[in-house]
C-alpha cells in the first residue's frame, strides 16, 4: 500500500496543496508553524476520520473556509490505484468518497489505509488510561482479522443496550437475557485480542532489544474481567454497582495492556524519553506483525520525534522501517539530525513553507539491499 498522491484545500494553513510522495522515506522540512505536522494530521484523517491533535472539526478548517477537503490516490497490492475523497463542513456534515463512491463507514477508511502515528505525545499511550492501549490492541486485531469489526460493533451495540437498561430496571432480571449474549461475544473478543497479544509480543520483544536493551519487558492482556470467572456471574453480582454508576464496569469494554519493564510497571521506571522509544517500538511492532501475518504495508507518520533519538537508535529505526516495507511521512525543522535515516531509505524530500509544499528532491538510499 501507498499513498501516491495528497490534495488538500483549505486544511488549517494549507489552503491548497498536492503533495506527491514517494514509496520510502518522505521527509516534509520546514521551519516552525509552516505546516509540517498539518500534512501528517491530513494524511492521519484520510486513515481514520479524525485529526490526532483535536476532536473539534472547526479547529482543522482554514480560518475563514467553511469546509476542508481531503483527496487522495492509493494504490493498494489488490485493487491497484484507488481514489479517496473526505470533507467536513462547519456543520459537522462529512462527505466521504471511496473509488468514486459514496462510503458511510469511516471503517472502510482505516481498512484501506493501515496507519501508526509516532509523535512527541506518544508516550499517553502508556501513562494515560486503558482506552488508548485498548484501541492500540484493536487496531492490531481489526487488521488481521476480518471477523474482529462485526463482533466488536456487536458487543458496543449490547453494552449500550445494557447500560440503558441498567438505568430503567429496578431489578437483575430484564438484562439477563442480554447479559448471555454478552458474555459469549465478549469471550469471542477476548480471544482475539489475547491471541493477538500473544502473537505480536515476540515482535516487540525483539524491537526493544535494539532501543531498550537495558531492561526485559513483560506484557500482561487483561481481558476487562477476570477469566477465571463466569461473566455472567459478575454482571448479575454487579448489578447494584452498575445501576449506582449507570454504567457496567466489567467486560471486554475494560480491556487493557499491562507493561512491566524489568518486573515493574513501565510508567513507574522509565523515562519519558524512554516511555517514548517503548512507544515506537510497540507501533514499529505492529507495522511489523501486519506485514509478516498478511503482507500488508502500513503506513508510519512520525512527528518531530526523530531529532530526540541518537545517531544510533535512528538508524535502528530506519532498518525496522524497511522491514515493515513502510511508506513513512516525517517532519523535521532541518535535514542534519535525519542523516542517519536518510542513508538507510529511499528518501524524498519536500519543503513546506506558509502552507505550500515549495520543493521536492528524489535522493536514493545509500546502502540499498
Ligand atoms: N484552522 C486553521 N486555519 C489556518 N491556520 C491554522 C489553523 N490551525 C492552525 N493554523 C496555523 O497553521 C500553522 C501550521 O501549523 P503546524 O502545526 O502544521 O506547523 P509545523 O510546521 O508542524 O510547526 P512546528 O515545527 O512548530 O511543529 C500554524 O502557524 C498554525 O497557527
Amino acid at each position: 500500500m501507498a499513498l501516491l498522491r495528497l490534495q488538500l484545500h483549505d486544511f488549517r494553513n494549507i489552503q491548497q496543496a498536492e503533495l506527491l510522495p514517494g514509496r520510502g522515506l518522505n521527509v516534509l522540512l520546514g521551519r516552525n508553524g509552516s505546516g509540517k505536522t498539518s500534512l501528517l494530521e491530513a494524511i492521519h484523517y484520510l486513515g481514520l476520520g479524525r485529526s490526532f491533535r483535536t476532536h473539534l472539526t472547526n479547529r482543522v478548517i482554514a480560518h475563514e473556509a467553511k469546509a476542508f477537503t481531503l483527496f487522495a490516490q492509493i494504490e493498494l497490492a489488490q485493487q491497484g490505484t484507488i481514489p479517496l475523497g473526505l470533507s467536513k463542513n462547519r456543520n459537522g456534515e462529512s462527505q466521504l468518497k471511496v473509488a468514486g463512491r459514496a462510503a458511510d463507514r469511516l471503517a472502510q477508511l482505516a481498512e484501506l489505509l493501515p496507519l501508526q502515528l509516532i509523535h512527541p505525545e506518544g508516550f499517553g499511550l502508556l501513562t494515560a488510561g486503558p482506552q488508548q492501549r485498548r484501541a492500540f490492541i484493536d487496531w492490531g486485531v481489526f487488521h488481521v482479522d476480518m471477523g474482529f469489526y462485526p463482533l466488536w460493533s456487536r458487543v458496543r451495540r449490547l453494552l449500550k443496550q445494557r447500560n440503558a437498561l441498567l438505568r430503567q430496571s429496578q431489578h437483575y432480571d430484564p438484562l439477563a437475557f442480554w447479559d448471555l449474549e454478552l458474555a459469549r461475544l465478549g469471550a469471542q473478543l477476548a480471544d482475539l485480542r489475547s491471541a493477538y497479544c500473544a502473537a505480536w509480543l515476540p515482535l516487540l520483544q525483539e524491537i526493544t532489544q535494539d532501543f531498550l536493551p537495558e531492561y526485559e519487558f513483560r506484557v500482561g492482556f487483561y481481558p476487562g474481567w477476570d477469566r477465571q470467572r463466569e461473566l455472567t456471574t459478575l454482571l448479575a453480582e454487579g448489578f447494584e454497582r452498575d445501576k449506582a454508576m449507570g454504567h457496567t464496569a466489567v467486560g471486554p469494554h475494560k480491556a487493557d495492556l499491562r507493561l512491566k519493564a524489568n518486573g515493574v510497571p513501565v510508567q513507574d521506571v522509565l523515562s519519558r524519553g524512554q516511555l517514548k522509544l517503548l512507544v515506537c517500538a510497540m507501533r514499529l511492532a505492529q507495522g511489523l506483525y501486519l506485514n509478516r501475518c498478511s503482507g500488508r504495508e502500513c503506513l508510519f507518520l512520525i512527528d518531530d520525534f526523530a531529532s530526540e533519538l541518537d545517531s544510533e537508535k535512528r538508524r535502528r529505526l530506519a532498518q525496522r522501517l524497511k522491514q515493515c516495507a513502510s511508506q513513512v511521512f516525517i517532519t523535521a525543522i532541518d535535514e542534519a539530525p535525519l542523516a542517519d535515516m536518510m542513508s538507510e531509505l529511499e528518501c524524498h524530500l519536500f519543503h513546506v513553507e506558509q502552507g505550500t509544499i515549495t520543493g521536492y528532491q528524489a535522493r536514493e538510499s545509500e546502502s540499498k539491499t
